[in-house]
């Protein structure tokens, strides 16, 4: 439980968000399956990325800590070993629906769990495709809630139309179809997230893309390379709005992700009218920048289509926003919400609500009427960490304290944002 009380702050100074989430994941997904040492610096050390280095060591691969850099001793896709344990992927999807993804081409049987809120998120969007390109999997519900079991085994050539926008189904089958003998072939409905699809290239492998159609090659090697991973733009997105919804704010955040497949918190942040700039610091094939953010007159907007995709994390943070915008705010075609750590629809209009926010659930998002002066009260993270640092945003800009019940589960994708928050805001 955390009570946090402020009295008109305003947000100031410079912060460094913790490394990418989705790029940590992968880092070590990577360095596991290639040839030689990959040493990653910036890793998120955040519970679900430490659950995919327990995934990989109890597979043997040998991961170990030196100062700020994780040490990864690859061992290819032919030297992963049967693991003696069960696979605790704990909070995370993306470990789950990846690693997966990996298991489909090992000719090894393995057993993968998670916690309460793992169990109860679909995998049969990747368990079915897997068993289409040759693995065995079985599990709860017919194969489509955890424990799950995994015998892999010889994967046949694939071809196949995502029914649903996820960049974890799409990494699933990609890694599956690395360790296939023959080409697979994917179709997104909206372009994802693409950090799978770099890492390969980064790892010395081949891919490509023509408009929507994913080409894999089976059997490539790869070889270890250093990754560094940039600051969490869906991490950064809570101080963004922090700095936007509170008075004589001026904050400066480093080296956050730019990846244009996850920028779509800028996009909305500029149709809001909200005071930022962006200056570049990298242009490496995972870019960044700095963004200088100050206090904003706030406009409402329309979020759907294919810029869900690139802000999907965000949402429950720019509902916060929406709240303190000028207008009516409609979110559209984000069913994919329902299916987070929680049913994000439900949690943050419910939980907003509380706080004596104008929102309603629609069944594809929330309509959002602003400005409203929030108050003070009771809330709940409900264990979804982007609930609780919502949560913990909207006390900023209430009359009174709120109370959050969980708040601990933060420490999945931002292990100090409260230490983070105190430092950059004046009580
Ligand atoms: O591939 C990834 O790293 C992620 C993809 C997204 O999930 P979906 O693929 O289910 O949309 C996102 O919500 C998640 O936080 C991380
Ligand atoms: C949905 C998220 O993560 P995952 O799917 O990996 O649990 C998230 O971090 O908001």
């Amino acid at each position: 439980m955390s009570l946090l009380q402020f009295d008109n702050p305003s947000v100031q100074g410079e912060i460094k968000v913790p490394g990418d989430k989705s790029i940590s994941h992968r880092s070590i997904m990577f360095g596991a399956i290639s040839e030689g040492v990959t040493r990653v610096t910036g890793f998120l050390k955040g519970d679900d990325c430490l659950s995919t280095i327990d995934c990989f060591r109890k597979m043997g691969v040998t991961i170990t800590e030196k100062d700020d850099e994780i040490l990864i001793e690859g061992k290819g896709f032919k030297g992963l070993k049967e693991p003696e344990e069960i696979l605790d992927t704990g909070n995370s999807g993306t470990t789950t629906r990846l690693l997966l993804g990996i298991l489909a081409g090992q000719p090894f049987h393995s057993v993968i769990t998670g916690d309460e809120s793992i169990a109860k998120r679909p995998m049969n969007r990747v368990t079915v495709p897997l068993r289409e390109m040759g693995a065995f999997i079985d599990g709860r519900d017919n194969g489509n809630l955890t424990p799950l079991a995994v015998r892999g085994g010889e994967l046949k050539s694939f071809h196949y139309t995502l029914p649903v926008a996820s960049a974890q189904l799409k990494s699933a089958l990609i890694l599956a179809g690395l360790q296939s003998d023959e080409e697979t072939v994917i179709v997104e409905p909206e372009k994802t997230r693409d950090h799978t699809e770099k890492m390969i290239r980064h790892f010395g492998g081949h891919i490509t893309r023509e408009g929507s159609t994913i080409r894999i090659t089976g059997n490539q090697p790869f070889k270890a390379k250093d990754v560094h991973v940039p600051g969490d733009i869906s991490s950064a997105a809570f101080f963004l709005t922090a700095a936007a919804i509170t008075a004589d704010s001026s904050l400066k955040l480093k080296n956050v992700g730019l990846n244009e497949t996850r920028t779509g918190i800028l996009d909305v942040l500029k149709e809001m009218n909200t005071d930022f700039e962006v200056t570049s610091t990298s242009q490496d094939e995972e870019p960044q920048g700095d963004i200088l953010i100050r206090s904003s007159s706030l406009t409402s907007c329309e979020i759907g289509g294919e810029l869900i995709p690139r802000l999907i994390d965000e949402i429950p943070i720019i509902a916060l926003l929406a709240t303190q915008a000028q207008g009516k705010t409609v979110i559209k075609d984000a069913e994919e919400l329902k299916v987070k750590e929680t049913n994000r629809i439900d949690a943050v209009v419910e939980e907003l609500k509380k706080l004596g926010a104008d929102i309603t659930a629609t069944d594809d998002g929330m309509i959002i009427n602003g400005p409203v002066k929030l108050k003070g009260g009771h809330a709940d993270s409900r264990g979804d960490h982007r609930i609780g640092m919502m949560l913990a945003v909207a006390s900023l800009v209430t009359t009174g304290p709120v109370q959050i019940d969980g708040a601990e589960c933060i420490s999945v994708s931002y292990p100090d944002f409260f230490k983070d928050l105190s430092k950059v805001t004046s009580r």
